[in-house]
């Protein structure tokens, strides 16, 4: 259900404020289907819980895993996974991509659907590839959601080639399940790049962290058949959600420090620290966290964001209340996420009054004096915090259905509010 419009708070003065974030999305879901799948319970300690994550736990529940809750964490206990089940992806990418390959090793019939937009995301790539690895999945010939996975208790597995040039994830879903498939998988990439290196590095780090043996070279990845084991996930803030904030302090002139920054990471938002700076932070990492400082006037970014393209929109944001102009590239995949990333950011920008153009794969960005209106946030989470950061510097925006920012943070409303209230 769409919630109210909100009125994104300008900032009465430079931000000064230390945040803590709740865990990371990517990380928290990796951790749910390698606990499903492991040999042994799992205790996963500062889990993210938001709309994204819970769907995960829930298509887990639904095909047999014991996910039970408490005030520290998430205790898995896996079980053997078994249809028939129904599971509902939302609209999250982590869910439609990871889950299918699980379904594919239960007995019984799974079906898989999700939001309206999930079924224009790209899925067919991975549904050929399943098959190729021996599991049978009825989706109608539309190389989309929704389909039926037809298990039998087993997959095969093997060598596969697949096109992952519209997501990651595509990859990321067959080899987080790969130790199970009675031959492990080879998995290469043909096709134009794939984004998000470090989303792929996070996932075959927290394979190898699960027990797995992984070999990778060059758009080529080699999973063994093997046991994964349980123990304890311990889940990092997440750090892409942290743009918005430490921008905050870019467009405020102020200072926001995020606690619990990790010291060496997988997560994409760790960019987050060089791109800044080419902005004109200053940033600093110490034992309180990752520190921002803004002086009150900031550059704009010319930057490829093909590794770390969810970062764009609250950059894009932050851009375009910069002093010059910037140029993101590399982006062409976004076109592909909860709604055309591209389109959404110059349609919403543009409309108050800014000047953002589409390029063939990405923005350009010409900062210009903004005025007040709706902003239409498309059931993306990041066009909610991309607002919020106009929203510093711009009086009068109203953003349309901020409820659907609980896809990866929920409370973000109140926490963006006690980042702006006097110390
Ligand atoms: O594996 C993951 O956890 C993710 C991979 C990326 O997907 P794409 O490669 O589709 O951009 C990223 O944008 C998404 O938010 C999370
Ligand atoms: C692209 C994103 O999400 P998803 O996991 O749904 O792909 C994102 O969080 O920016």
């Amino acid at each position: 259900m769409p919630t109210p419009h909100w009125l994104a708070p300008v900032a009465p003065a430079p931000v000064d404020a230390t945040v803590s974030l709740p865990g990371s999305k990517s990380m928290t879901n990796r951790a749910l289907v390698l606990a499903a799948l492991a040999d042994a319970p799992a205790r996963i300690t500062r889990p993210l819980r938001s709309r994204d994550t819970v769907l995960m736990a829930d298509a887990l529940r639904a095909l047999g895993t014991g996910i039970a809750e408490d005030a520290a964490g998430w205790e898995v206990r896996p079980g053997e996974l078994r249809g028939p089940a129904h599971a509902d992806v939302g609209l999250a990418g982590t869910v439609m991509r990871f889950l299918p390959p699980v379904a594919a090793l239960a007995s019984g019939e799974v079906s898989i659907d999700g939001d309206p937009r999930a079924r224009e995301r790209p899925m067919g790539p991975i549904i050929t590839a399943l098959r190729a690895l021996g599991a049978r999945i009825d989706d109608g010939g539309r190389g989309a959601l929704p389909f039926t996975v037809h298990g039998t208790g087993s997959v095969n597995g093997g060598q596969v080639v697949i096109d992952a040039s519209g997501s990651s994830q595509l990859v990321s879903g067959l080899l987080l399940a790969a130790p199970r498939f009675e031959k492990g998988v080879e998995v290469r990439h043909e096709g134009p790049p794939v984004p998000s290196a470090p989303h792929l590095a996070m996932t075959v780090h927290m394979l190898r962290q699960a027990g797995a043996v992984v070999e990778t070279e060059r758009n080529l990845w080699r999973v063994a058949p093997g046991p994964l084991r349980g123990g304890e996930w311990a889940i990092e803030p997440d750090l892409s959600n942290a743009a918005q904030f430490l921008g905050a302090a870019l467009v405020t002139g102020g200072r926001v420090t995020v606690r619990d920054w990790p010291a060496e990471t997988t997560q994409p938002g760790d960019a987050l620290r060089g791109l800044l700076a080419a902005m004109g932070a200053e940033v600093s990492h110490g034992p309180d966290g990752l520190t921002v400082r803004g002086s009150g006037a900031y550059s704009g970014l010319d930057a490829d964001l093909h590794e770390v393209g969810e970062l764009t929109p609250v950059l894009t944001a932050v851009a375009a209340l910069a002093g010059s102009p910037s140029r993101l590239t590399g982006i062409a995949h976004l076109r592909g996420h909860e709604t055309d990333r591209l389109a959404a950011l110059v349609t919403e920008i543009n409309g108050l009054g800014g000047d953002v153009r589409e390029l063939p794969d990405g923005l350009e960005i010409r900062p210009r004096p903004l005025r007040g209106g709706v902003f239409r946030t498309y059931d993306d989470h990041r066009m909610v915090m991309a607002a919020a950061v106009l929203g510093l510097a711009v009086t009068g925006i109203e953003v349309e259905n901020p409820g659907t920012v609980g896809k990866t943070l929920p409370n973000f409303t109140e926490s963006w509010a006690s980042m702006l209230a006097p110390a």
